[in-house]
């Protein structure tokens, strides 16, 4: 049968019989070690449990499983690829935190990152490199750098009330139904660019804009069949990454981007930044200091990846944010009095002088996490500590075998009535005003921002960037929302009208 093959294609088929025969192996090996770990039945062969999680309202099976089975479940994969979904707090803080590096990122997921992205922070894996990433970054997004940045803040927010304001003024009732979430991405577009390197994206002229359209398309999926299949097997198969029309439009968003970023690092070379308060001014001066000197590819991923990450998350927590609004116009007048004597550009204020703001931001966020699951991957077999043993064993650790993905979901821990009570599922921000009286640490339960040396690093940014909006938009309108509205999951999750393909979140928007 091999006698016509030459001597190196022998060789290069042994190499993949010896391949396959290790995948299959430690296939069989994790299988073997996981399977005392309670869990559902596989629902199909090919796909496990991925269907289940694609279809259903978003974080829904996590739910039903962790009550079921407790605070560790085994759940299939595509290809019975192992998966253990993991709340118990001890666990998390060791994976999140001293053990962040045995635990990166699952290899689809860095490939989605360098896809779309480039080797930037959100690819790097290393604990040297990542950390040497880390220090660039962190003095430009840090409270004094986004302090200086306040003011771009308010002047993308009142552009974004301007327009609203054209907008009903043309409807002649005072009154106007907005779909908001195009323009949220828009104000969300428009104000990394501004802030990273002094760029108006000029999105918010509400002109269609190819730049917003390209992003939008690459994650804002409806559940379609396609999204389905790379969903599903960008976990085991990162090339599919690049397939078809999904791969077109990764290739066109990073080649968008890249371009824009190595003009504005040119021109920030012949011109300066006078005052050096960009984002990208900042970490060039970290990196100098550094003695490391990044080249253009790395300073245009590390751009890509600022953009990228400050644009999908924040752009759909503003749009939860204006939903929990809407549904309580008492809460909107509470707010309204809270901020009124707001001063624009000031970012203490927005920090430390709105506790309703902070608290109706952290509801939020807590009900509606934009990232619902933190994926990891085992780089080698660990020993993981447990808060209490598994049911039926008396054992504190658990053995997570090289390779097995990690799953946190945030909807099961953020509505975990032990921790925050019966009323854990209902959007209630004086929860939050309660619990600093009460002395608990604001965000030791809340992980949508993630914790330990990889959690978000745009954090600070992100907060003053959606409380400034909230106060301009209050000051100017009223909102409410006729339509039942529901989370669907895109590459973050985010509002639609209920059954409705992509995302939407069509509010009536009032003029005071
Ligand atoms: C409400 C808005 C935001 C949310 C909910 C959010 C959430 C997160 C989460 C959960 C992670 C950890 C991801 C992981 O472990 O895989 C993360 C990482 C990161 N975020 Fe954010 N983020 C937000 C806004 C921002 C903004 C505005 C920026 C930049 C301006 C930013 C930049 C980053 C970066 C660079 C990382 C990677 C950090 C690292 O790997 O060391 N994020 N974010």
């Amino acid at each position: 049968m091999f006698q016509n093959l030459s001597k190196i294609e022998i060789i290069c088929l042994g190499i993949l019989v010896m391949c396959l025969l290790k995948h299959v192996i430690r296939f069989f090996q994790a299988r073997l070690a996981l399977k005392w770990i309670p869990g559902p039945q596989a629902s199909s062969l090919i796909w496990g449990e991925e269907w289940q999680l694609y279809y259903s309202l978003p974080g829904s099976p996590y739910l039903k499983w962790h009550k079921e089975f407790g605070k560790v479940v085994r759940i299939s994969g595509v290809f019975g690829h192992q998966i253990l979904s993991i709340t118990d707090p001890c666990a998390i803080s060791f994976i999140l935190g001293e053990a962040t590096y045995n635990f990166p990122k699952p290899n689809g997921v860095r490939e989605w990152f360098k896809a779309t992205l480039g080797e930037g922070i959100l690819w790097v894996k290393a604990k040297e490199a990542h950390e040497k990433q880390r220090r660039t970054l962190a003095p430009a997004l840090s409270q004094q750098s986004v302090r200086n940045l306040t003011h771009i803040f308010y002047e993308t927010s009142t552009k974004l009330a301007s327009q609203w304001t054209k907008l009903v003024d043309h409807s002649h009732t005072g009154e106007i139904e907005i779909e908001v979430t195009n323009w949220v991405g828009r104000f969300a577009l428009d104000t990394i660019g501004r802030a990273a390197f002094l760029y108006d994206f000029d999105c918010l002229s509400g002109e269609p804009h190819a730049l917003a359209e390209t992003l939008d398309g690459l994650t804002n999926n409806e559940n379609k069949l396609s999204s389905f299949y790379m969903r599903a097997l960008f976990w085991t198969f990162p090339s599919v990454l690049c397939i078809g029309q999904k791969g077109e439009m990764i290739r066109r968003s990073k080649k968008e981007l890249g371009e824009i970023a190595s003009k504005m690092w040119r021109d920030a070379k012949v011109a300066g930044d006078a005052e050096g308060r960009t984002l990208m001014a900042l970490m060039i001066k970290a990196d100098t200091a550094s003695g490391h000197c990044m080249n253009e590819e790395e300073i245009v991923s590390q751009m890509r990846t600022t953009i990228s990450a400050g644009y999908e998350t924040v752009s759909a927590i503003i749009a939860w944010v204006l939903y929990e609004l809407s549904q309580s116009p008492q809460l909107q007048a509470d707010l309204r009095e809270e901020t009124s004597t707001s001063r624009e550009s000031c970012f203490d204020e927005l920090n430390n002088r709105y506790p309703l703001l902070d608290a109706v931001l952290k509801e939020t966020l807590r009900l509606h996490p934009a990232i619902l699951e933190n994926h990891h991957e085992a780089a080698s077999t660990m020993l993981v500590p447990l808060s209490e043993p598994l049911p039926g064993t008396s054992d504190t650790h658990l053995v997570i075998p090289k390779g097995t993905t990690i799953a946190i979901p945030l909807n099961v821990l953020h509505t975990d009535p032990a921790i925050w009570g019966p009323d854990a599922n209902e959007f209630r921000p004086q929860r939050w005003i309660e619990r600093k009286n009460a002395g608990i640490r604001d965000d030791r339960e809340l992980l949508a921002f993630s914790k330990g040396p990889r959690s978000c690093i745009g954090k600070a940014f992100a907060l003053a960037e959606i409380k400034a909006l909230t106060v301009t938009l209050l000051r100017h309108f009223a909102f409410s929302c006729p339509h039942e509205i529901e989370p669907f999951q895109s590459f973050v999750i985010r509002p639609r009208v209920k059954g409705q393909g992509p995302s939407s979140l069509p509010l009536l928007v009032r003029k005071l």
